[in-house]
């Protein structure tokens, strides 16, 4: 089974090959920790764990890691810690900023797991690894890609030939078009930090150029060097992280003489009114609100997965409404299918993720399997893309509030299920059933067809199934 990507690094849509089929290693960019995730936060999320569940699938779930890291060295971590002890918050100013980045942590992993997603292999936090930065930095001077200037260490872009292959860009387009911090000390506006001090009362670390702490993009190389070696797979986030935060992880994974990433994915963005949803723009809201509000994690995840992750989307009420209501028809469809460990996906939907991950292709397969197959093989295909799981099922009550529509199909999802396990006395149960309650049902080669007839007993029904 072949699977094929979109890789920014060539813009082709190419054959996946693994470095090595038994181990197959992806990385993508996880969150800075200092606040409940935005619902833009959490499309990279689900698009890159359904294509952890398709690589797990095509290659076996014991030969694929997956790394996704939590920045938890930030200023805007340090903000909220310093806010609270001059609120009187007890304890060190470290023990407040670890306080709230666990605190974050907790919360991202409460969020995203309602929406389904599996946990990464690992989830390595940057401070954990300050260690290996220190030694990757080290290396680079030594190498003649960095220089130390006033306690900073910084990368020098001029010594990468190929800096801005990633995004396409010219050095001076980048220095146009980017705002970048120019200091006195830095040989090339584009150079970019790798190391910078710490002052006395925020977080330091000991190093050869003094107390201090690494740049955001240093954290990246360090911990999938450390955590997936020299060379591995995929590497994904959203298209706003492409320049800098790749081209630089590029630019230092490179000159430290490490393979790094064979294939680059991004995701395109939530927008609010053609706008990037984030939290510099104020335009967000949480995943945490909506759950708030009662939308179930499922919908939010079949919403998100509505569209190809290449292209921008919004959220909408009428998005909502409408993944809600094929949800509860589903899952009123695959109720039956408990338990049937034996079948597997059908072949459109795994043929659609296999297209560059078209989880809108997908949903389209799903919608026509609807019409066609049995309750388990349905399952099994939703499954793939993290649908009709059974741990997400708790907002689905059977029997609250079914419509006439999602009756009918249960008795006829029952029905063929009968069929399936050559039960035909339960069959005909079924239909006679349906028969009784005014239902008019046609057997057609693609299944069964129905409409009302003029006697429709919807009360039977509830009373029956
Ligand atoms: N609107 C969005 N749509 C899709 N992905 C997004 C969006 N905003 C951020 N991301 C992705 O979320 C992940 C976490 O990003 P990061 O922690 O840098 O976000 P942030 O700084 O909290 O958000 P913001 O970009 O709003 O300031 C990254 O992969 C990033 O590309
Ligand atoms: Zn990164």
């Amino acid at each position: 089974m072949d699977i094929f990507l979109t890789n920014t690094r060539t813009r082709k849509k190419e054959r996946f090959v693994p470095l090595d089929p038994s181990n197959v290693r992806m990385y993508v960019c996880g969150p800075t920790v200092y606040d409940r995730a935005h619902l833009g936060n959490a499309r990279p999320v689900l698009v890159f764990d359904v294509l952890y569940r398709l690589l797990r699938h095509v290659y076996g779930p014991d030969h694929v890691t997956y790394v996704r890291n939590f920045t938890d060295v930030d200023d805007r971590i340090n903000e909220t810690a310093l806010k609270r002890r001059q609120a009187g918050a007890e304890g060190s100013l470290e023990a407040l900023i670890a306080q709230r980045s666990d605190e974050t942590i907790g919360w991202y992993h409460a969020d995203m797991d309602a929406l389904g997603a599996l946990r990464p292999t690992h989830e390595p936090r940057a401070t954990a690894y300050i260690g290996e930065m220190v030694a990757m930095i080290a290396d680079l001077i030594d190498r003649g890609h960095a220089y130390e200037a006033e306690g900073h260490v910084l990368f020098a872009v001029e010594s990468y030939a190929e800096y801005g292959r990633l995004s396409g860009r010219s050095v001076d387009d980048m220095i146009a078009g980017a705002r970048v911090e120019v200091a006195p000390f830095k040989r090339n506006p584009m150079d970019f930090v790798l190391w910078k001090p710490s002052d006395d009362d925020l977080p330091g670390w000991d190093s050869p150029w003094g107390r201090g702490r690494p740049g955001w993009h240093i954290e990246c190389s360090a911990m999938a060097h450390e955590l997936l070696g020299d060379a591995f797979d995929i590497h994904g986030g959203g298209n706003d992280l492409m320049f800098p935060h790749h081209e630089n992880e590029i630019a230092q994974s490179k000159c430290a003489g490490h393979g790094f990433a064979q294939v680059w994915m991004h995701n395109e963005m939530l927008q609010v009114e053609g706008k990037k949803m984030s939290k510099s723009l104020g335009n967000f809201f949480t995943v945490r609100d909506l759950l708030d509000r009662g939308v179930p994690g499922e919908v939010i995840r079949f919403v998100m997965l509505s569209t190809h992750y290449r292209k921008p989307m919004d959220w909408t009420e009428k998005k909502r409404g409408e993944a809600e209501a094929e949800l509860r028809r589903w899952r009123r469809f695959v109720k039956v299918a408990e338990g049937d460990p034996s079948s597997s996906p059908a072949a459109p939907v795994v043929d659609a993720l296999c297209d560059d991950l078209n989880t809108a292709g997908a949903i389209t397969a799903l919608r026509e399997l609807f019409k066609s197959s049995d309750p388990y093989t349905f399952k099994q295909s939703a499954n793939l893309l993290g649908l009709l799981s059974d741990n997400l099922g708790g907002w689905f009550d059977g029997k609250a509030s079914a419509s006439a529509e999602e009756l009918i199909e249960y008795a006829l999802a029952m029905r063929s299920e009968a069929k399936a396990a050559k039960d035909f006395e339960r069959a005909d149960a079924f239909r006679s059933l349906l028969v009784r309650a005014g239902v008019v049902v046609k057997d057609t080669p693609t299944g069964p067809e129905w409409e009302l007839g003029p006697n429709f007993d919807q009360k039977l029904l509830e009373d029956s199934l």
